[in-house]
């Protein structure tokens, strides 16, 4: 027999168990619902929502978020399989109370009171492709996504992952502008995968724990936009101009070196979800109050004479409370700044252009 569109919705609902939980029955169950469970779920803890979370990054990256302590619910979106990814995911015997959403009708309802928005939403790349060839459709899927955070949980931080990082964060803010939201502490491009393999790549250099090295990397996410700074790595250290030359070129082509490994099927999901639960925690921190902690993030900056600029930030109950100034940098550093400024620039503008047009 045919289901009725209406029958199928509420399957789904039921399975991803996006309704509120004091509606929801256990489907065919009949002796037990879930209306009589004495759980309630959800007691302390943060309201999190992953847009994008049956995707390559969504799903480790929502796994990964369930087991955070830190969260006590977490909101599945995606435009697909998020009953499938809900259902899986909410077996996991960690604190957070999860539900799915799927589709853009129920957007809305799944940013409703969501204190920590996560966007990973939006195509990767394939080799020989560049972050900005990503633009012409990730543009409009973070303006869709951003317009909904702005009516349903304008007080949400922001956390953008869906590339062009460079371009997708002006739209984000031309979006709040325009819906009267925007506020620049808590709009954060996320660059935490570039400092992650900053980390892993010098700590491979010097032989060192990878835990123990602390790189910061400015600038944006996208080629010569990402600039280590290796005159400042903790614990301090030197480098052979030709070490030099080599991590500054892997860190800068980290993506694209995964990209043309995995040959087709996609860009960095498994490190990037490891990332972006690494700088959602930290922002989760900061909101819970924590002293000193700083990340470096792609925001709304002064450190430069550009708009938006990646660098170490300190976060805090209101989101970035502390842009820290790009420090001392040497020759080799003041050059590549001015090569990234230049791209910079151009993705700024393409970004803000499009929502201004
Ligand atoms: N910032 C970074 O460091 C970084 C690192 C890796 C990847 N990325 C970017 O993250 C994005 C996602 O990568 P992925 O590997 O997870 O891709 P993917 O294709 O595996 O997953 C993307 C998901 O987004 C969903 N989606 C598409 N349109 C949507 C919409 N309108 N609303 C909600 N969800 C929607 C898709 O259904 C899919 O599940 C890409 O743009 C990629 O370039 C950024
Ligand atoms: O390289 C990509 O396209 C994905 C991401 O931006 C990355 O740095 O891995």
């Amino acid at each position: 027999m045919m289901q009725s569109s209406s029958d199928a919705s509420q399957r789904i609902a039921r399975i991803s168990g996006h309704l509120d939980p004091q509606n929801l029955q256990m489907e065919d169950a009949g002796t037990l619902r879930r209306l009589d469970c004495r759980a309630k779920g959800g007691a302390s803890g943060f309201k999190v929502a992953i847009l994008g979370a049956a995707g390559g990054i969504g799903q480790p990256l929502a796994m990964l978020m369930k087991m955070n302590p830190l969260v006590s619910v977490l909101h599945l979106y995606d435009v697909v399989n998020t009953p499938g990814v809900t259902s899986d995911i909410s077996h996991m015997d960690t604190g957070a109370v999860v539900r799915g959403f799927l589709g853009q009708q129920q957007l809305e309802e799944a940013l409703i009171g969501m204190e920590l928005v996560i966007i990973p939403a939006g195509v990767p790349r394939k080799p020989g492709m560049t972050r900005d060839d990503l633009f012409n459709i990730n543009a409009g899927i973070v303006r869709t996504l951003c317009e909904g955070i702005a009516k349903c949980c304008p007080n949400a931080i922001v956390n953008l992952i869906s590339n062009p990082v460079n371009s997708t964060v002006p739209i984000a803010a031309e979006v709040f502008k325009r819906a009267g939201t925007f506020d620049p502490k808590r709009l954060l491009g996320v660059t935490m995968l570039d400092v992650v393999r900053a980390n892993t790549f010098v700590a491979e250099v010097l032989g060192l724990d990878p835990r123990e090295v602390d790189v910061p990397v400015v600038g944006g996410h996208a080629g010569v936009t990402i600039l280590p700074l290796l005159s400042q790595v903790k614990p301090p250290c030197s480098f052979t101009p030709k070490e030099v030359d080599y991590l500054t070129d892997r860190i800068q082509n980290g993506g694209t070196e995964v990209v043309e490994a995995k040959a087709g099927a996609g860009s960095a999901t498994l490190s990037m979800a490891y990332a972006a639960v690494k700088f959602a925690d930290a922002c989760l921190r900061g909101l819970r109050g924590d002293a000193g902690v700083v990340e470096c993030a792609f925001v709304a900056s002064q450190v430069t004479e550009l708009p938006f600029f990646a660098s170490k930030v300190r976060l805090g109950r209101t989101g970035v409370e502390e842009i820290h100034p790009l420090g001392p940098l040497n020759e080799y550093e003041r050059s590549g700044l001015e090569k990234a400024k230049k791209e910079l620039a151009t993705s700024i503008q393409k970004g803000v252009s499009f929502i201004r047009k």
